[in-house]
């Protein structure tokens, strides 16, 4: 369904040059579902827009529903959808008009129009506004608008940039329910960014790591995390001493590393270091503890996280760059 080779974007700003994306190639299949992750201008949106012809490569091939971008644009743009950021709809006209109207600009006869704008009006929860002006809806109901205009014409690849910034818990559950029926109806293939760590994590099959204008890490969520090594395992103590003594024991788990201890003001001091399969490590590692007389308060075992994957591959976390 896509297939780019060294695709390539810079801008120009005043006398600098942004390399926005910096020769990525990707290929994602018919059916899959994919999300780009990276942090804010890791170059997720250039990439995308590239994808749906909204942006020429400066160099570079991107073959996207069996179309060249460049080559036939107009073809490519038939055959998929695209949500962006901003708001597509227009200014004045009644939610469920602008919905049919969609329809009727990608080629449908009038009564196919009809029949989806209802369908997708009622899917999307977007009944109670439909017979409202674009202007007067919520956020959430514009964004939910967008993605129905995105979806009308039932496209086989479906591009959502950022799809659930700006809805509610509820209105995300839905749509990702909604995305979920038209690739087991219609076997659509999805490609999304996001910078929601759990959401690439929950929702895509198959996550492309970008940063810095470069695809650094691609596979299932599954598969990146297991080239972390290892997991967390954290242990809380009494005091600082006792936390000491903890950490030398960990030291001595096979396979243990990055054994560090906690002492941080306002938290329980405690031990915490990664290990292969923690599970399997704890019973020891408590019969150990309790040899050297420390009694933790707390012990924990967890995964890794796709912060953790972000984190091992770039030394940053997605967390920090998304709070700046
Ligand atoms: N029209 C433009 N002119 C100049 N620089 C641009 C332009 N569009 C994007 N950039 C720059 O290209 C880089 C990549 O931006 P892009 O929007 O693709 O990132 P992103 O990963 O989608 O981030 P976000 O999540 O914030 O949308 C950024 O440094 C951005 O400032």
């Amino acid at each position: 369904m896509i297939h780019t080779r060294e695709l390539t974007r810079h801008f120009r700003s005043g006398k600098e040059t942004v390399e926005a994306v910096r020769g990525v190639d990707i290929d994602v299949g018919e059916g899959e579902l994919v999300a780009f992750l990276g942090p804010n201008g890791a170059g997720k949106s250039t990439t995308l827009r590239m994808l749906t012809t909204l942006l020429e490569p400066t160099s570079g091939t991107a073959v996207v529903a069996g179309h060249d971008v460049r080559a036939a644009p107009a073809e490519v743009r038939r055959r998929i959808g695209f949500v962006g950021q901003g708001h597509g709809a227009g200014e004045d006209q009644r939610a469920r008009d602008e919905l049919f109207t969609q329809g009727l600009l990608y080629g449908l006869d009038r009564a196919t129009a009809r029949r989806r704008t209802a369908e997708l009006l009622d899917q999307l929860e977007l009944g109670g506004a439909a017979d409202r002006d674009v202007t007067k809806l919520s956020g959430g109901q514009r964004r939910r608008l967008d993605i129905a205009m995105g979806l009308i014409h039932r496209p086989g690849l479906l591009f959502l940039d950022e799809p659930s910034t700006g809805l509610d818990p509820h209105s995300r559950a839905n749509l990702w329910e909604h995305i979920a029926r038209l690739r087991r109806e219609h076997g659509t293939t999805v490609v999304l960014t996001t910078h929601y760590l759990d959401e690439a994590d929950a929702v895509a099959e198959r996550v492309l790591v970008i940063d810095h204008g470069l695809v650094i890490a691609d596979g299932t969520a599954d598969a990146l995390k297991a080239k972390v090594s290892g997991d967390l395992v954290a242990f809380t103590t009494e005091d600082e001493d006792a936390a000491r003594v903890g950490a030398r024991t960990a030291e001595n788990v096979p396979s243990a590393t990055s054994v560090e201890v906690v002492a941080e003001p306002g938290r329980e001091p405690g031990v915490r270091f990664r290990v292969e399969q923690g599970d399997r490590v704890l019973p020891d590692l408590l019969r150990s503890l309790d040899a050297a007389g420390v009694a933790p308060l707390t012990v924990g075992v967890q995964r890794p996280t796709l912060d953790d994957v972000f984190l091992t591959l770039t030394g940053r976390s997605l967390r920090e760059e998304d709070a700046r």
